[in-house]
């Protein structure tokens, strides 16, 4: 049994159809326009010089004069054409870019994706994605516009070699100013972008605080700190066009320089009888393409900040994503969840370790700790939204990493504090998700999340679009919830994901979560001793280890533990046992009480501390220890009847 490939090894190129990108196709037809209008730019001036000729000799002009009119018709059209290849190009690279810059993000390890800010996500998928969309056009068009140049310097020296060596006399001045330029403008674009990126992170940042900035009264102070960056833009800015500036600058001095000596050489040949008047005519005019060279300046520039850019967009790209095994779930597991030896390091912390946790299939837990005790990092291992550094996660006997990426997403399931939407229906909202929920389903799920009540209030019911429905935290947050129980497999977590909803609420949808959605194994993140006494066991997370495991009626003897939840006063404690014991009597459950689940717990020294709680030590369990066994679960009313 193996792993598919390496976890996050894989190439970006396996990830999205859009691997291949868009060739070369739309580059070269923008190369073929533009160069073919660069020739008939070169062959413009000697049939011109050849007609004005044949005119002051009172030659048979009208065939050349013809060719100068196609020449002249030829061009236009070329040029036409050249700014429509090079639309498409644009628009095909970037549409490109951006697809595979998304899909990295999309398919990134989601924590490895948390230093990039929406801001700076943003900034990458849109002014980046263009620029480096522009790159390849840019490229071809280079390519083209040294044509011109080069092939006028040919004609040139076929019209006559000593304006050609005069000319070419000054070409390396002209080399020189496009080398500086290149050279110095790579660091100032990539300063630039990066400036644009940190006042679009700021913005956004302050966009999603604006009820908080609001009630503070910090508008001004927060315009200050979004527009600080603004003066260094201007800088960088400056310097920028500067760079720009003084290339085209020196690039205009020199070329009516060299346009003026070549056509000073070019007419004492003529009076020397060397020249006519339409090579003169020709050879001024081919100076003056030669050392239009320069003309390249700009195009170096789009190119160099189509590279910046790309490097930007690249690290999107390139995010470690996880890769899927080919193995399935067992038919008939329940959802038991197994971590082995689990640690998991940021930024050289642990952050969580789990040396022997097992919850057995079909349990309710709930993970209770203060803020950064790891509750959301054992979540996400638990249902393998991340990988742990060290150490296996199994369901139902089957390693996480080992299962298809449908296995896994269709059996399990999540939910969040503030999930996202998306822009369809309501109805699109809940069934979206691994597999798309029926309309059936959709209601069902909706009516255990409370949410079918609020749905059906609004103009349309389920086809109300998410943008016409003004929706409260609460209510946005039981969509997430309907959601989740629609895709319910043997796996559930619920990370804060009913934190917006009152009480009652709260109990109502604990109720129907047991008793209509499907059922199987539900990890519950706990901030309130409610939630924490309704579950079969209770995971005690602390400074990222497992400090204890219990039922909370067991837990709640400890001072520490009740302090997860606040002050420990007389109300909470009343309010976690009563909830409790309503919970159980109501689902003709045995009361929670501490003898029931006495066997539950588990310590790792495999003693039982005084205070009824059971301590695990984070460090602990060494070989000799068995793992921490939580109680099977309590039947349910229905399967009680079965
Ligand atoms: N990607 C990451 N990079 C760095 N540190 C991280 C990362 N993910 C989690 N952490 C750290 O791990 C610790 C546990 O985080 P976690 O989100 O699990 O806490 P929590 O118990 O869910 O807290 P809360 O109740 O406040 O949400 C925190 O100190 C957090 O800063």
């Amino acid at each position: 049994m193996r792993t598919s490939r390496s976890r996050a090894s894989r190439a970006p190129e396996a990830r999205d159809g859009t691997a291949a990108g868009p060739g070369r196709a739309p580059e070269v037809l923008v190369l073929l326009c533009s160069v073919a209008a660069a020739l008939t730019t070169v062959a413009q001036p000697v049939v011109l010089g050849r007609t004005l000729d044949l005119l002051l000799r009172d030659g048979d002009a009208a065939p050349w004069l013809a060719l100068s009119a196609a020449l002249l018709v030829g061009e236009l059209l070329l040029d036409s054409l050249t700014a429509l290849f090079t639309g498409r190009c644009n628009a095909t690279w970037t549409a490109h870019v951006r697809a595979r810059a998304l899909t990295g993000l999309l398919d990134a390890v989601p924590d490895r994706a948390r230093p990039f800010s929406p801001g700076d996500v943003g900034t990458r998928l849109t002014l980046n994605a263009t620029d480096a969309g522009g790159a390849p056009a840019a490229r071809a068009a280079l390519a083209a516009s040294l044509v011109t140049p080069l092939g006028a310097l040919v004609a040139l020296a076929l019209v006559d070699p000593w304006v050609a060596a005069c000319v070419c006399a000054g070409l390396p001045a002209l080399a020189l100013v496009l080398r500086t330029f290149a050279r110095d403008t790579g660091a100032s674009v990539a300063a630039y972008q990066r400036t644009q990126s940190r006042i679009a992170s700021a913005l956004l940042e302050a966009l999603d605080g604006t009820a908080t900035i609001g009630a503070a009264g910090t508008g001004k102070r927060e315009r200050a700190r979004i527009l600080a960056p603004l003066a260094e833009l201007a800088v960088q800015g400056r310097h920028m066009w500067a760079l720009h500036g003084r290339a085209l600058a020196r690039s205009g001095v020199l070329v009516p320089l060299l346009t003026l000596v070549a056509t000073g050489v070019a007419g004492l040949r003529l009076a020397a009888g060397d020249l006519s008047v339409g090579e003169l005519l020709a050879a001024g005019r081919y100076a003056q393409l030669t050392a239009g060279v320069g003309g390249a300046a700009s195009l170096l520039g789009a190119i160099v900040r189509g590279r910046a850019a790309r490097d930007r967009t690249r690290e999107l790209e390139r995010l470690p994503a996880l890769a899927h095994g080919t193995e399935r779930l067992p038919p008939a597991g329940t959802g038991e969840l197994e971590l082995r030896a689990v640690r998991v390091v940021r930024d050289g912390r642990e952050v969580l370790r789990a040396d022997h946790l097992r919850v057995p299939g079909g349990s309710t837990v709930a993970v209770v700790g203060r803020g950064g005790a790891g509750k959301s990092v054992l979540a996400a291992v638990a249902g393998r939204l991340i990988d742990p550094d060290e150490g296996q996660v199994l369901l139902d006997g089957v390693r996480l990493d080992r299962l298809t990426r449908e296995a896994l997403r269709t059996e399990v399931a999540f939910a969040f504090e503030r999930p996202v939407l998306g822009e369809g229906t309501i109805a699109d909202a809940v069934a979206s998700g691994a597999r798309r929920a029926s309309p059936d389903e959709v209601e069902r799920a909706a009516c255990a999340a409370g949410a079918d009540g609020f749905v059906r209030r609004l103009p349309h019911a389920y086809d109300t679009p998410l943008t016409g429905a003004p929706l409260s935290g609460g209510e946005h947050q039981r969509l997430g919830l309907a959601r989740a129980f629609a895709q319910a497999g043997r796996l559930l977590v619920l990370d804060d994901a009913t934190s917006s909803l009152d009480t009652a609420t709260e109990h109502e949808v604990n109720l129907a979560l047991r008793r209509s959605v499907r059922p199987g194994t539900r990890l519950v993140i706990a901030h309130r001793p409610s939630v924490a006494a309704r579950a079969d066991l209770v995971i005690w997370l602390e400074a990222g280890g497992v400090r204890a495991l219990g039922t909370h009626h067991e837990l709640w003897h400890t001072a520490d533990y009740r302090a997860v939840f606040g002050p420990a006063d007389g109300a909470a404690t009343a309010e976690a046992t009563a909830t409790a014991e309503a919970t159980a009597t109501a689902e003709g459950a045995a009361p929670v009480d501490g003898t029931a689940t006495a066997e539950g717990m588990t310590t790792a020294e495999g003693t039982a501390p005084a205070d009824g709680t059971a301590p695990v030590d984070g460090a602990a369990p060494t070989a000799g220890v068995g793992p921490a066994r939580l109680p099977e679960p309590r039947p349910r009313p229905e399967e009680a009847r079965q």
